[in-house]
């Protein structure tokens, strides 16, 4: 019982990483996202920060991410049901990329009232 659960978590875990992988090799703005976290860690480190403010840091990074994935998702899908010029296509994948933008605008402020 306990086992059968624990296979399952594990196999949910390891579709979640393969996503990842997958969103990581084919889409470039989620490797400017890992450069932009490595940059962001790396100016925690060298500028020493209080417990709550690793703690914003990470929910903004998290929230990033996020969003940028699930634009991905939305664009797969997107591009699956349709590559001709769709105006409802085009809406979804509009509302999904301004998704990232609001989540990168908030990172962005979060980093600059941390940083400075
Ligand atoms: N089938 C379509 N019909 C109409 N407009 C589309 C269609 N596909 C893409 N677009 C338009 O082109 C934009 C970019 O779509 P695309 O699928 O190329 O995303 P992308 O360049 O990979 O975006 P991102 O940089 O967010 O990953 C969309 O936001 C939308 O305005």
């Amino acid at each position: 019982m306990v086992w059968t659960w624990i296979s399952h978590v594990l196999r949910a875990f390891q579709a979640a990483i393969s996503g990842l992988v997958w969103a990581l090799r084919t889409q470039r703005n989620l490797k400017i996202h890992l450069l932009a976290t490595c940059l962001a860690l790396s100016l925690g480190w060298l500028h020493p920060l209080e417990n709550w403010e690793w703690c914003v840091l990470a929910l903004a990074i998290g929230l990033v991410w996020a969003a940028e994935l699930l634009n991905t998702a939305v664009e797969t899908v997107c591009d699956r049901i349709t590559r001709e010029p769709d105006e409802m296509i085009r809406r979804a994948k509009d509302v999904s990329a301004a998704a990232v933008v609001a989540a990168s605008i908030a990172a962005l402020a979060i980093g600059i009232l941390i940083f400075t």
